[in-house]
């Protein structure tokens, strides 16, 4: 299986971006690569989703994944569209299997200790903590690391520029997901660029 680690480890944050022109896509992918954010996670959730993967796979530096996906369905055609690895709100046995079968770098959202231990009877080792905030916060990461303190982590829902420091401080947590980079609207490029820099400052 490609590496999720290399992915996570690229920079500190990862931005989560619904976009619904597919016209757009290049001018953010190279406003966060620009900025030092080059992990691009394009959620499946509008009806150019596969169009933007397309676009942004063709700008240099760019690591682009496909977000929201729910199903192997989902994988194959993100897959299809140049989408080199996957993100997934939840896990399923069905959905580690395809990933592992297509050769893709996976991060599948675990939410509790149950999720967790699905994850790692699975062979992985690298997840998505969703949603962050509403699940508890870092108070409830911290006491899920007790037991399973060998798990990477990437902190995704609820978690912005102002808090995201905290987070990265947990020594598991390798990078943290958010949709603050891009938000919805009028396309500012500029905005985009200054916001993803502030982003590649964070330390980790
Ligand atoms: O679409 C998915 O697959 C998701 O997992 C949801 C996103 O990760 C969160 O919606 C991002 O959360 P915010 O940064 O609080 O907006």
């Amino acid at each position: 299986m490609k590496s999720v680690e290399k992915v996570m480890r690229a920079a500190p944050v990862i931005p989560v971006l619904v976009i619904e022109y597919a016209a757009h896509a290049r001018p953010i992918a190279e406003a966060l690569v620009a900025g030092g954010l080059p992990v691009l996670e394009v959620t499946l959730r509008t009806e150019s989703a596969l169009d933007v993967i397309r676009e942004m796979a063709k700008v240099e530096g760019a690591i682009v994944g496909a977000g929201t996906v729910l199903n192997a369905d989902d994988l194959a055609r993100a897959q299809d569209a140049g989408a080199t690895f996957i993100v997934s709100p939840g896990l399923t046995k069905k959905l580690a299997k395809a990933a592992d079968a297509a050769d893709i770098a996976f991060l599948p959202g675990v939410a509790n200790a149950s999720d967790i231990m699905l994850g790692l009877d699975l062979g992985l080792r690298h997840f998505k903590f969703f949603p962050a905030v509403a699940n508890g916060g870092i108070p409830a990461l911290k006491s899920l690391l007790g037991p399973f303190g060998r798990i990477a982590i990437c902190p995704t829902g609820g978690v912005t520029q102002a808090t995201a420091a905290e987070w990265l401080a947990i020594p598991q947590v390798l990078c943290v997901g958010g949709s603050w980079l891009v938000p919805a609207g009028d396309l500012d490029a500029d905005a985009v660029r200054a916001a993803a820099q502030a982003a590649a400052g964070l330390a980790r």
